[in-house]
């Protein structure tokens, strides 16, 4: 069963060696465990409905049922997580409802329209920047959960392309898929509850974006059911007619209407798949060697670079130390000590692609002075790599919060991004007399620039508001940073209520206004997620 107040399954549990906790006490501080609600108590917090005994609870199997509102409450942001333990969640939402047709929300739309209801699409629940938040409605809110929309549709191996209703999880399309021979090789961390209609509501990076492309990318057709009517993108190859109304659907956010179908881009699956590991002695040396593979069109799938911090960080949390041990001695003969950067390297495809990808990727590491390790890293990477997030769990219980922030920036920006990104946490740490673990990899990679991803943990407070302020100095002088070092306010995760203070600095005035004629034009009575994206 999937935990209610944190990541993942209830039945696996993330330990944490000694060792790493020793090495988060010298660098963050020794932690108080706090009180974590219990179910029954979060029930408690869940007033009565506006909703009850209304027609529209004819519709969509649709509930006022507490503990249903309770799970649609919140997504997986640090605040959602401070409000799921500590009591800290302001509204749910009046009802759920569970479509099992495009015909019904379509129907629910009318209804919703009609009623003056607000709308919130909720996918896999599993946002991180406050997408899933009730507003502070005079209206009722309902929260519509996707999940029971989870079948295939179409499959063409002709076109490659596939078409699935928009409730479908990650596991639930590889299982379709492959069982084909193929693949969509969208593998975000949250794979596991995900789902394709967040995935393109959000514009989403799978750890595989560098092969399959990301989810703009896959995304090439389907339907949005919008309250002002359907609005279907038929799957094209290529046009110029006009500007791409795919854009207009991805990365929308809930705030234009519920995605009822996606058709997809789907590969055949490779003969091979294989994850290498190298080290560099600084990240001068990696991320030159990153910009080249990243520039060198070799048809690899993943690039993952983990700068000093995050590299010391990861062989503090392993479990076989000892053979580390072995490992950081070798590597230290050969003059890669303290600053040393570890990189996962993929290819997949024929036998031949792969030993041929493999071939002039290691050519090109060996120019920068990388230190190859073999497969083991990169196997104990692909065993563990939907595994991290439950370390949150852990880590919560021993009174550690832990948050990421991501961004991405032309090649010239990498480095001074990086460094004002973790100097703004850690100033704002400094400012509270508080100390924070900071750590970056880069992951997804293009020929013009990269992704940074940025993890940083800190104590908890002793109150949920007191937490809620220390993550709020710290996400904001860190989004700040950002946004003067000219990078995106979200590279994968999208912008919700969390990063739409820094929108207007990306995008400009005139670009927001266009957006809101859009949302008017299909929402006129601003039912759809409001909110997010934009006021
Ligand atoms: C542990 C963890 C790891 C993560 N790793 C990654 C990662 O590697 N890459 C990445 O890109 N993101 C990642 N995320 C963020 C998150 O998983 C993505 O944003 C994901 O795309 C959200 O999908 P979902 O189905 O859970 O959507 P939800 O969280 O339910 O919703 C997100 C937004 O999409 C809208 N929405 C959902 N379904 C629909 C629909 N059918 N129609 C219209 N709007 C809809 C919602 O209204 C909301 O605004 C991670 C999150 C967690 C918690």
């Amino acid at each position: 069963m999937r935990r209610w107040n944190g990541w993942g399954e209830e039945s696996v549990f993330q330990k944490v060696n000694p060792i790493a906790f020793e090495y988060l006490q010298a660098h963050v501080g020794l932690a108080k465990t706090s009180h974590s609600l219990t179910f029954d108590e979060l029930i408690a917090l869940v007033p009565s409905s506006r909703l009850t005994q209304h027609e529209l609870l004819a519709c969509c199997d649709m509930t006022c049922d507490a503990k249903d509102r309770a799970l649609h409450a919140v997504g997986q942001s640090l605040p959602d997580w401070i409000g799921l333990r500590m009591g800290l969640i302001e509204r749910f939402p009046d009802a759920v409802a569970y479509p099992k047709s495009a015909q019904e929300i379509r129907t629910l739309l009318d209804l919703a329209s009609e009623h003056d209801i607000r709308l919130i699409p909720y996918g896999g629940g599993t946002s991180v920047v406050g997408h899933l938040t009730v507003p502070d409605s005079l209206q009722p809110v309902v929260t519509v959960d996707m999940r029971r929309m989870n079948q295939l549709l179409h499959f063409d191996p002709m076109e490659q392309l596939a078409t699935f209703e928009a409730g479908i999880s990650g596991p639930e399309i590889e299982d379709c898929l492959q069982a084909r021979g193929y693949t969509l090789g969208h593998y975000p961390q949250s794979f596991e509850y995900s789902t394709l209609g967040g995935w393109v509501a959000t514009r989403s990076a799978g750890q595989y974006s560098l092969g399959y492309g990301r989810m703009d990318s896959l995304f090439v057709g389907g339907r949005l059911e919008t309250p002002a009517g359907s609005f279907v993108l038929k799957p094209i190859p290529a046009s110029a007619a006009g500007p791409d109304l795919r854009q207009t659907v991805l990365g929308s956010e809930g705030r234009l209407g519920i995605i009822t179908e996606c058709t997809v881009k789907v590969s055949r699956l490779p003969k091979q798949e294989r994850v290498h590991a190298a080290f560099f002695k600084d990240a001068e040396t990696a991320l030159t060697a990153v910009r080249e593979l990243a520039q060198a069109d070799l048809h690899m799938t993943m690039i993952r670079l983990s700068l000093a911090a995050e590299t010391e960080t990861t062989l503090a949390l392993a479990s076989h130390q000892k053979v580390l041990s072995f490992v950081k001695l070798g590597l230290s003969l050969w003059g890669v000590k303290d600053q040393k950067c570890l990189l996962l390297y993929g290819v997949a495809g024929s036998t031949d692609a792969v030993s041929q990808g493999l071939l002039s990727a290691r050519r090109i590491i060996k120019q920068q002075g990388g230190i190859f390790v073999g497969q083991k890293f990169g196997e104990e990477w692909k065993k563990a790599r939907f595994q991290s997030p439950y370390l949150r769990n852990t880590l919560w219980e021993a009174g550690y919060a832990i948050d990421t922030l991501e961004t991405s920036v032309i090649w010239s920006k990498v480095k001074t991004t990086i460094a004002a990104i973790e100097d703004a946490l850690k100033n704002a740490a400094r400012l509270q007399q508080e100390q924070v673990h900071v750590f970056t990899h880069v992951s997804h990679v293009y020929a013009v620039g990269s992704s940074i991803y940025t993890t940083y943990v800190f104590r908890l407070a002793d109150t949920a508001d007191a937490t809620l302020a220390r993550w709020q100095t710290l996400k904001s002088a860190a989004s700040q940073a950002i946004v003067e070092q000219g990078g995106t306010i979200s590279h994968q995760h999208g912008v919700g209520l969390d990063h739409r203070p820094y929108l207007e600095v990306e995008k400009g005035e005139l670009w927001l206004q266009m957006l809101r004629a859009v949302a008017k034009t299909v929402d006129p009575k601003g039912l759809m997620n409001p909110g997010k994206l934009m006021e």
